[in-house]
């Protein structure tokens, strides 16, 4: 999946059980229109809407499953079960929550890299990633890229945007790890996603600015009102 998105677009299509769009279906017509627009892969959750993506479109696919548990404030890709759902659902890639946040049941990161190299050595990982740390620990576990993803989400990063400071976190970034890097996480203009690649990133993923109508419905009505 890496070489056919290097250097392009990835549409995240996402729509959760309690946003307006949510459905499989729609999320494969988004998928067909990324594709139409030009992207070079999507990322999406659930083994529902990746199974039915892969229906309407030949593009590679960026799976993770978000899920609750109590234990734990994890909820990318947090355990084995999800795992199991995403390697049945042909994705070519999984995307995991990296941080350095206690999993579910304790399980560690690590024994989730090794569970997927054994089952399939042909799907690749993306780290979800929110800090310089998680980063650095990532390339050390062997996944194949990581993602700016959660920058912003945690605890310890809350509030932050990737674009701060002329997006001074996905430097750092890239100054400290080998493995390819994915812009991901509030890039809303076509500007913005230039930007990245401009500064090294490997590709760069949108998903809200293309594929929640609330979100581009409610950046129009701020700057109106
Ligand atoms: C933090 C988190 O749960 N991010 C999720 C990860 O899959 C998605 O809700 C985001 O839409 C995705 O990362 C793309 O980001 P943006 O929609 O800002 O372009």
């Amino acid at each position: 999946m890496l070489n056919e998105v290097k250097h392009n677009l990835i549409v995240s299509c996402q729509a959760l059980p309690e946003e307006p769009l949510h459905s499989s279906f729609i999320m494969s017509k988004m998928a067909l229109a990324a594709k139409q627009g030009g992207a070079k892969g999507i990322r999406a959750n659930s083994k529902e809407d990746i199974i039915e993506i892969k229906k309407e479109v030949s593009l590679p696919v960026v799976g993770i499953i978000k899920r609750d548990y109590k234990d734990s404030s994890v909820y990318i890709t947090p355990t084995y079960q999800e795992i199991d759902e995403l390697l049945e659902s042909g994705c070519e890639m999984i995307a995991m929550d990296a941080t350095e946040r206690r999993r579910p049941e304790g399980i560690e990161l690590g024994e989730l890299v090794r569970y997927v190299r054994e089952k399939d050595s042909s799907v690749q990982l993306m780290a979800d990633i929110a800090t310089l740390e998680d980063a650095i620990q990532a390339d050390q576990l062997g996944f194949d890229c990581v993602s700016t993803t959660l920058y912003g989400y945690t605890e310890e990063t809350k509030n932050n945007k990737l674009y701060d400071n002329d997006f001074e976190f996905l430097k750092r970034v890239l100054d400290n790890v080998s493995i390819p890097v994915i812009a991901e996480g509030n890039v809303i203009t076509p500007e913005m996603a230039k930007r990245c690649l401009q500064l090294g990133a490997y590709s760069v993923v949108v998903g809200g600015a293309i594929t929640r109508p609330q979100q581009i419905t409610e950046r129009f009505v701020d700057i109106i009102n």
